[in-house]
């Protein structure tokens, strides 16, 4: 018996079919490609990108991309702190599922606070997490606009815009950061 969060009387169950077996299966390892960067630093765009290579390759992979997980499992959720730090935690948790069963699961959300990042790498000590920083400056993204989201914040008419009037905590130690000039 265990205590978890705010119940008591759970069971951890185990099955003879677990990650190992997974793996050997899919001949491949579970692992996290987690993409964090501002609205239109191109998360969405790599995450496919990534996708469809490793699909030509023969590797299965899921995408985790936040405005889709917003229409579903997150619709509940804002954009305020302690919304986006709860769209962080959940998707920390399905992606571990993903790498458990044995997927390439890539997660492409803003992912504004750093804490949080971390907190999705510490549920996976065993697998790999790859942290990617799309270090495009904010001029950039703004540019880009494709969704027209940073016009209406700078109108005023959308508040608590990541880089515009609400943070983004850049990586200190990810593994990959790709910055305009690496011409991806
Ligand atoms: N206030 C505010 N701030 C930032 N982004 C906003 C906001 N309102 C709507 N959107 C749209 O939501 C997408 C970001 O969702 P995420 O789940 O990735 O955000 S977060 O990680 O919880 O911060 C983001 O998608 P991307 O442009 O793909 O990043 C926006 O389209
Ligand atoms: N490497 C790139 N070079 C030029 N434009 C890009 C690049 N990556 C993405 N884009 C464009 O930038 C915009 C935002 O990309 P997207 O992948 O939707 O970003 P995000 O998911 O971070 O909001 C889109 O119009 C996309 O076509």
């Amino acid at each position: 018996m265990s205590s978890v969060g705010k119940v008591t009387n759970v069971f951890w169950q185990e099955c003879s079919i677990g990650k190992f077996e997974r793996q050997k299966l899919l001949n491949q390892k579970g692992c996290v490609v987690w993409i964090t960067g501002l609205s239109g630093s191109g998360k969405s765009t790599l995450a496919c990108t990534l996708s469809k290579d490793l699909h030509a390759r023969g590797k299965l992979s899921y995408i985790l991309d936040g405005d889709n997980l917003r229409h579903g499992l997150n619709k509940d959720l804002g954009f305020k702190v302690e919304d986006r730090v709860e769209n962080i935690r959940r998707v920390g948790e399905v992606a571990r599922l993903f790498a458990d069963a044995g997927l390439i699961c890539i997660a492409s959300l803003i992912s504004p606070y750093r804490r949080d990042r971390d907190a999705c790498r510490a549920l996976l000590p065993d697998f790999s997490f790859i942290e990617v920083y799309l270090n495009m400056p904010l001029e950039l993204c703004e540019a880009r606009d494709p969704k027209g989201l940073y016009k209406l914040a700078r109108e005023g008419k959308i508040k608590g815009f990541t880089g515009i009037d609400d943070p983004y905590e850049p990586p200190l130690n990810c593994e990959i950061e790709i910055r305009p000039q690496d011409g991806l």
